[in-house]
């Protein structure tokens, strides 16, 4: 008999270690599903993880997303695992994303050493946070609250928070949850008081569209309710937004078969606050597009020059 030669397929992340743990979630999917291939883990330095200063500052969509893309589509890679929430919301015509997976807890997480929540916190408290979403979304109920960066991998911003480079930040309940910190998380914030990023607590899978097989063995994880959420959270964002700079947030949440969907932009200083809110009964991913983008459209011109969008 032959020995039969192992095909080996590339998965690409990047380096930080909620990027390897949500890569390492995949892996084990794929073995599963296809335990003849050889699922490979390969690293990837994104231009997001380098910065210093403030991602808006940046401007370019898909900091975190770019280099992964290119690998993809010059074979160095088969697939992308990526955080929905960095993705930006217009891909690359030869790329797709197949399979999305279920949708982990979307809230962000206040932390904080000595203070036991956002309203506890003391009059000009400083709060750590490169998210102009989060800031503009503390800002509008705590216009006290000064702000400073801080940025890096979880771990790195859970450390300089020890260290009392300020007195709280924020991050995703989803990701500490990953990485085993939940204990880390002081409060979770009710999404009344901090609406999420549109696909917070989402991670897709990306590969070339050519790739039949790859999207056919894909197809099976992805999970239909998680699509259609942030789908519509995307297509709001995407009639909205065109630069990142701007504070939006969006969450459509499931109510039996009715999508509940809120979305929201700020001004940077969280003084002008405009939001909406809608349920549909929702089966395909179209349906989930137009309700979404309609709602954006509709903010947008309900803002009118009030908030700027450089798009
Ligand atoms: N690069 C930032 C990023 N992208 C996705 C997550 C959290 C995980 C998720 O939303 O799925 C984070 C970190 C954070 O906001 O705390």
């Amino acid at each position: 008999m032959q020995p039969v030669r192992q095909p080996t397929r590339h998965i690409g992340t990047r380096g930080s270690p909620l990027a390897l743990y949500q890569a390492e979630w995949v892996q084990r999917l794929l073995r599963d599903r296809d335990p003849e291939t050889d699922w490979q883990l390969r690293i990837l330095k994104t231009s997001g993880d380098t910065i210093e200063g403030e991602l808006k500052d940046f401007g370019g969509k898909g900091l975190f997303t770019r280099e992964l893309e290119e690998a993809l589509l010059d074979g160095r890679i088969d697939l992308a695992v990526h955080s929905m929430k960095d993705v930006p919301t217009v891909g690359h015509e030869r790329l797709v994303i197949p399979a999305l997976l279920p949708r982990a807890d979307v809230r962000d997480a206040f932390i904080s050493v000595q203070h036991a929540s956002i309203d506890a916190l003391p009059e000009g408290a400083l709060v750590g946070s490169a998210s102009l979403r989060r800031r503009a979304q503390l800002a509008a109920r705590r216009p006290d609250v000064r702000f400073c960066l801080l940025r890096g991998n979880v771990q790195t911003r859970l450390r300089k928070l020890e260290e009392g480079v300020c007195d709280a930040t924020f991050l995703a309940v989803a990701g500490l949850d990953r990485l085993g910190a939940s204990d880390r998380i002081t409060q979770a914030v009710p999404t009344d008081v901090m609406l999420p990023a549109p696909a917070q607590g989402v991670v897709g899978i990306e590969i070339r569209r050519e790739d039949q097989r790859m999207r056919d063995m894909l197809a099976g994880l992805n999970d239909k309710r998680a699509e259609l959420s942030i789908t519509a959270e995307r297509a709001f964002l995407r009639a909205l937004d065109g630069s990142c700079r701007t504070p939006i947030a969006a969450l459509a949440e499931w109510n039996g078969s009715t999508l509940q969907f809120r979305g929201e932009v700020l001004s940077t200083d969280g003084a002008l606050r405009f939001g909406c809110a809608d349920a549909r009964t929702i089966e395909t991913v179209g349906e989930a597009y137009d309700f979404g983008f309609v709602h954006g459209e509709v903010l947008r011109s309900d803002i009118g020059g009030r908030i700027t969008f450089d798009i």
